[in-house]
């Protein structure tokens, strides 16, 4: 068994003595509202939309129903977690989107911001493929000090206190990713 990973009676321990954060209504309401923005920034451009996973795909799912206007979707895969509840500085590429970058105007989309490695290395990507822009929305914004540099969110759903979250698209140990609210892992 994976060092990090948990059985499944443990996974539904953390469920039951999670906090809950954000329900699903309110989650609802945000992406409403982040979808307004978005639409503003680049309803006109035709963005190439990447979901950012497997974290990203269910923020990417919701938000995309709420885009009205023309736009192509792809996703990539990077990851630097792999399960463990703290991550490593560099990033690991396990797809990257098969649609060319070069004069796109380009949406990255995940589930959350953190230290921000992560989105960092993928935007330097996008732009090394010769983008026209990088957009970045995130459902999570965590609010701390350990914010990597050169880094930033342009369409944050939602500001989140420093905890270990899991739920839309957010795992704890893997497990969780597909609870309809964003919670808190008790004592983390
Ligand atoms: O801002 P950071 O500190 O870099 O953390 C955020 C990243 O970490 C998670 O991915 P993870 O590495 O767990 O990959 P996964 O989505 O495949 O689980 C999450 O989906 C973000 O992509
Ligand atoms: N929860 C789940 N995945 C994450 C987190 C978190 O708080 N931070 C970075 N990846």
């Amino acid at each position: 068994m994976d060092e990090h990973m948990i059985t499944s009676e443990e996974a539904m321990r953390v469920m039951a003595e999670a906090d809950l954060l954000h329900s699903a209504e309110d989650v609802a309401a945000m992406l409403d509202r982040m979808a307004v923005e978005i639409t503003a920034t680049l309803g006109d451009k035709t963005p190439l939309v990447l979901c950012v996973m497997t974290g990203g795909v269910i923020v990417t799912g919701h938000l995309l129903t709420r885009l009205n206007f023309p736009l192509e979707q792809d996703y990539l895969h990077a990851t630097r977690y792999r399960g463990a509840t703290s991550g490593s500085k560099t990033i690991t590429w396990l797809h990257k989107p098969e649609a060319a970058l070069v004069g796109r105007h380009v949406l990255l989309v995940d589930d959350i911001l953190d230290e921000g490695y992560t989105l960092r290395e993928v935007a330097r990507w996008c732009r090394e493929q010769g983008a026209a822009s990088v957009h970045i929305a995130v459902l999570a914004d965590k609010q701390h000090d350990r914010r990597v540099e050169g880094i930033w969110c342009d369409f944050p759903a939602i500001e989140l206190v420093d905890r270990y979250v899991f739920g839309f698209g957010m795992d704890y140990k893997e497990y969780w990713r597909n609870a309809n609210g964003i919670y808190a892992v008790k004592g983390l």
